[in-house]
């Protein structure tokens, strides 16, 4: 779907359109600018963000490389589960390291579409919260909409959603980070990203989940 000159990671779903950066409901992403009277988020909120450049993860020095034509990562793809009949979410999908990934480390930023937490699609299954802005990633998104919650895959998330500064852009963003423990055992290729989802998910969506 789109434009014929994107790369689409393999696996992509024809119904949803691929992309590499955040895609914004109106004039929201003022929003998300650091320094914008309108910014969702407080000072004390923004210093503990880490900083970190997005285009730098895709491997590229020029940031309007990644804006403007979407890019597979090549620290990850998206799995079939079709031939993991016990996998909780067979037969669909999940996401996959490539290669071995450090403690703390931002996988990939989480892009969809942005829209005031009020006229959010609520029965996404897709959608994370950024204080009072949605960020959905049903229809238009990348990689990270793929990230399945551990229940029933790992003993414990090895992943987890975080609000970080995309110094690029000077933009909050949510991504997907390696967790952050004391072993520090990172994410080994081959192994499927896993975060939380919370309790809340899952009560909503009683059914969906064997635990
Ligand atoms: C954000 S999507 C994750 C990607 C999804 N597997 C796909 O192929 O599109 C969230 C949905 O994936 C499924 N899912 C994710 N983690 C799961 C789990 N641990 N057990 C069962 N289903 C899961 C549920 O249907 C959930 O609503």
């Amino acid at each position: 779907m789109g434009d014929k000159n994107q790369k689409t990671p393999k696996n992509w779903p024809n119904d949803v359109k691929f992309v590499s950066d955040l895609q914004f409901s109106g004039d929201l992403s003022k929003n998300l600018q650091v320094g914008n009277p309108n910014c969702s988020f407080g000072k004390r909120d923004i210093e503990l963000m880490q900083k970190i450049s997005v285009s730098k993860i895709y491997g590229l020095n020029s940031t309007q490389h990644i804006y403007r034509n979407p890019t597979a990562l090549k620290t990850v793809r998206i799995d079939s589960l079709a031939d993991f009949p016990n996998h909780p979410a067979s037969p669909y999908y999940g996401l996959f390291a490539t290669k071995n990934l450090l403690s703390g480390q931002l996988i990939i930023p989480y892009y969809g579409l942005v829209t005031k937490n009020q006229d959010a699609f609520e029965e996404s299954d897709y959608c994370l919260r950024l204080n009072n802005l949605a960020v959905d990633a049903n229809s238009i998104g990348n990689e990270g909409r793929f990230v399945n919650d551990y229940r029933g895959i790992l003993d414990k998330p090895n992943a987890e959603f975080k609000e970080f500064i995309n110094i690029d852009l000077n933009r909050i963003e949510m991504g997907i980070f390696v967790i952050s423990n004391k072993s520090k055992e990172g994410i080994k290729k081959k192994q499927e990203i896993c975060v939380s989802y919370g309790k809340g998910f899952w009560s909503a969506r009683s059914g969906k989940s064997n635990s």
